[in-house]
């Protein structure tokens, strides 16, 4: 199928060459093209250009953006979207005093969720989850990652892997999955973690790399839950199935989580509510994107990742929802570009930057997604008009989305 969009008020994020992430200072350019065209044959974006210069077009269909600003579709580089029920009774316990620490620590949290999921069917959490996805697409996600991490045993883990596999089997969005079976400690295992972990590379691991199921690995280490010497061990293990490391790292402590996973080549280490000027030093001169998740500080009343800081130092950075059901039930990536300007005193250009490219970086997704280059997916976002693209993360909380186009094709 063809598409030709005209008259585009302004055309964002287009390069010619695209580099593989932006960092520091380069951050703060954001390409643009006024009074623009773009030409989409088979999904991918064929040509763009002015529309002073535009030559015959005939035969297919054409969309006037007349006033309207298009951009690449949101790259959502972290999401637990596969998950069963939601935890709105724990929101309300937040809202009386309970924090959320408390609150995993009283049988809620991850474990909670677990329970639910091991109790759901493939199909009613496929039925869940596809549901999550569709609402994503249409608030302008063209990619997104989906983490395991809510099953704790080798069934429930797999089926979580299996329905996110299925999901990209299904939908025109661009997926990636990741195995997160260090989630949390399981009932089952409460003061035997190392029973856990050996299950984990013993067990689950093989049967994920087996089935295919997963390019990445993850683990939540936190205090409480998985300390660095259980990431190294697990890191090392995923290692020898080809898993790349992509780990919760520095959500409410610094516990040297960043330094190791720089050393195991991670693809990006996420969270960083809480840094140290070491935590930074260590992210300098690596491949590991830093990758913070506002509405998780919104939704939770932590500290914001120091994005303007580590911006300011020269590190890369990108922005995801962190979709999951305890500490952010949002996949809203307009939200958080909107947050990160807001509250982490990212400007306009270094949000849409941070949810584009480096998102796509977070996600090995770089060479397709994330700019509008002439042979990447044409996954774009039509807003409705609007003064200038600053005005996005300005109005926040209004829908400025006209249309999605994913995969060539517009979003219903
Ligand atoms: N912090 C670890 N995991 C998820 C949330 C887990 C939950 O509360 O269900 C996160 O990224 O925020
Ligand atoms: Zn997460």
């Amino acid at each position: 199928m063809k598409l030709l969009l005209t008259n585009i008020k302004e055309l964002l994020q287009v390069r010619e060459n695209c580099p593989e992430k932006v960092s520091g200072l380069e951050m703060k350019n954001l390409p643009t093209l006024k009074n623009a065209w773009v030409f989409i044959n088979h999904g991918i974006i064929e040509d763009y250009g002015t529309m002073d210069e535009m030559g015959p077009h005939q035969g297919f269909k054409t969309l006037n953006c007349s006033g309207k600003t298009v951009l690449p579709a949101w790259c959502d580089s972290h999401s637990h979207i596969v998950y069963a029920g939601n935890r709105e009774q724990e929101f309300v316990d937040r809202i009386n005093g309970l924090s959320y620490q408390e609150i995993a620590e009283n049988g809620g949290g991850i474990v909670n969720s677990a329970k639910k999921l091991q109790n759901t069917s493939e199909e009613e959490l496929y039925h869940q989850s596809a549901a999550r996805l569709e609402e994503v697409m249409r608030l302008g996600t063209g990619a997104i990652e989906i983490k395991s991490g809510y099953g704790l045993t080798t069934d429930a883990e797999l089926k979580m892997l299996r329905v996110a596999k299925k999901l990209a089997e299904e939908y025109p969005i661009s997926i990636k999955t990741t195995f997160l079976g260090a989630h949390a400690i399981p009932t089952e295992y409460k003061g035997n973690k190392d029973g856990y972990l050996d299950l984990l590379c013993d067990e689950m691991m093989p049967k994920v790399a087996a089935e295919k199921l997963a390019e990445y690995i993850d683990i939540f280490c936190e205090e409480g839950y998985f300390s660095v010497a259980d990431m190294e061990r697990i890191l090392s293990e995923g290692k020898k199935y080809n898993l790349i490391p992509k780990v919760h790292v520095n959500q409410f402590n610094s516990i040297g989580g960043i330094a190791s996973a720089v050393k195991y080549q991670a693809l990006s280490v996420d969270h960083l509510e809480v840094m140290t000027d070491e935590d930074i030093a260590a992210l300098q001169n690596s491949r590991t994107m830093p990758v913070a998740l506002p509405s998780c500080s919104y939704f939770l009343s932590i500290p914001y990742a120091p994005g303007r800081k580590m911006i300011d130092t020269g590190l890369p950075l990108a922005l995801a929802t962190d979709y999951n059901p305890g500490s952010t039930p949002s996949g809203n990536m307009n939200f958080v570009v909107a947050t990160a300007c807001i509250k982490m005193r990212l400007t306009p250009e270094e949000a849409i930057n941070a949810a584009t490219i480096n998102g796509a970086y977070a996600m090995g997704l770089s060479k397709t997604h994330g700019s509008i280059t002439k042979g990447k997916k044409a996954n774009l976002i039509i807003t409705k008009p609007v003064p200038s693209y600053g005005y996005l993360p300005y109005a926040f909380g209004s829908n400025l989305i006209d249309s999605v186009i994913i995969d060539g094709k517009e979003v219903k």
